[in-house]
């Protein structure tokens, strides 16, 4: 291993109690609303072709006129409390919100530049609320926190001249004001998700980076912060020098997710993802595949799956109120969630070989593991293969209360769940005991009907 002054803090899982509560999650939500959400993706009636949200580093938009959109910040329908009400009856444990986007417009007042919410029509804080609402209902709130920052003079990209690194610490003060500004102001925050690391100008930063992630979490014991923050000595991000992961989980899956256990290295992580092919801020055009609600479920599974969380993006309009579209979703999700969500939460990778019919959840700290079903195959007989020694002592529909199925055995520790309708309108879950068999030597096996 390299002697390492700014690695890894740490090696393997957070074993603390808010980490655990973390990976146990499952659901999260990500809300992007900002200034970005005026223009929508559309600039003096032209269609921008990048993420909404980055509108303002389009060669069409100059800085200035887009900074002005703060006269135009006026959410006349913004309610926190109905963001936090679609979202808990969606099911979400968590929900990443965003405090300062790329264009450095700051949803809270922060005292350290004049370019926010206070300055605005509106003139009101709006994470204060948002963390009220969300936090009274039970679900954590995380503030996603944008380094780069367009607006701010003394941002660079890189830092070449004296002139560069005269200007970037100022920045770095900038940066670390407000982040203790808003750990300060918003103490029921449960963690940090860090964005805009990825330019060479805070790359270089290792030492800065590293004693500030250390002086907020002596801040805020628990504090969840991911490894997108900060890079080490060598330039190393997300995985440090010796490969230890940087941070408490894993924050490299933006609309990807792992298709193995191997991909996610025994870490923690999350999975946060588009309703369309890539926009974050609203946009008024949604272009190319809009995800449907079955969709989003089997991308919530399959990161459950694998020991992620799975966090979906809503970007509501600029008065406030969420668009149908998503408002939608939040429906289709929270219905499916109301039957089968003790199949999300505390889920954990179950170690079994992967079928075809769907993924695999186990319980963390129990035998008891679900299988979530998106793939029926036309023989209605569902694998399972289990470690040797251990069988199947029982199985049933978290649906269906009282369907119930008998497995047939056709080999050791291996079996075929019958179902018993052909036809399935929307993925299901059934439920797996097991149990030792150790004691039996050479099974019988139940005769093939
Ligand atoms: C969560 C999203 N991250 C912002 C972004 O700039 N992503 C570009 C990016 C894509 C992949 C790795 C790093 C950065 C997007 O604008 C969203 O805020």
């Amino acid at each position: 291993t390299i002697a390492l002054q700014h690695g890894a803090h740490g090696v393997g899982r957070r074993r603390d109690a808010a980490m655990e509560k973390w990976r146990a999650y499952g659901l999260g939500q990500f809300v992007h609303w900002g200034l970005y959400s005026i223009p929508a993706g559309e600039w003096n009636g032209k269609q921008y072709n990048g993420a909404a949200e980055w509108i303002k580093s389009w060669k069409e938009v100059p800085a200035t006129t887009y900074d002005s959109l703060m006269y135009q910040f006026n959410p006349t329908k913004f309610n926190a409390e109905s963001w936090a009400a679609t979202a808990k009856q969606m099911g979400v444990k968590y929900v990443t919100i965003t405090t300062k986007h790329h264009d450095g417009f700051c949803l809270w007042p922060s005292k350290y530049t004049n370019f926010t919410v206070a300055n605005s029509p509106y003139k009101k804080d709006i994470i204060g609320p948002l963390v009220k609402a969300y936090d009274r209902r039970g679900i954590d709130v995380i503030l996603y926190f944008s380094i780069m920052d367009w607006h701010n003079p003394d941002w660079r990209y890189d830092i070449k001249t004296r002139e560069d690194s005269v200007a970037f610490d100022r920045f770095k003060q900038f940066t670390r004001n407000q982040l203790l500004e808003l750990l300060t102001l918003y103490p029921a925050a449960k963690g940090l998700w860090f964005d805009g690391t990825w330019d060479k100008s805070w790359v270089k930063q290792a030492a800065f980076a590293d004693s500030l992630e250390k002086e907020m979490r002596a801040m805020r014991p628990g504090l969840i912060i991911g490894s997108r923050f900060r890079a080490d000595e060598y330039g190393k991000r997300h995985f440090d020098s010796n490969g230890n992961m940087m941070g408490d989980y894993e924050q490299g899956w933006e609309r990807k997710i792992p298709e193995k256990i191997t991909d996610v290295h025994g870490n923690d992580w999350d999975c946060v993802m588009t309703v369309p092919e890539n926009q974050w801020g609203y946009s008024k055009i949604w272009k190319g595949h809009i995800k449907t609600t079955d969709e989003l479920l089997e991308m919530l599974a399959k990161c459950v799956s694998l020991d992620g969380n799975f966090v979906l993006n809503f970007g509501p309009k600029p008065d406030g109120t969420l668009r149908t579209e998503e408002l939608d979703l939040a429906k289709g999700i929270g219905a499916w969630m109301d039957t089968n969500s003790e199949a999300i939460y505390n889920g954990e990778y179950a170690g079994l070989v992967k079928q075809d019919w769907g993924y695999y959840v186990k319980k963390t700290g129990t035998n008891k593991i679900y299988m979530l079903v998106f793939n029926v195959p036309v023989s209605g007989a569902l694998n399972v293969v289990l470690p040797s020694r251990t069988a199947i002592s029982k199985v049933y529909d978290l649906g269906g209360p009282g369907l119930s199925y008998v497995p047939e055995e056709i080999g050791t520790s291996t079996y075929f769940i019958h179902l018993k309708q052909q036809t399935f309108k929307r993925p299901f879950v059934l439920v797996l005991e097991t149990a030792d068999n150790s004691k039996n030597s050479g099974a019988q096996y139940q005769k093939a009907k």
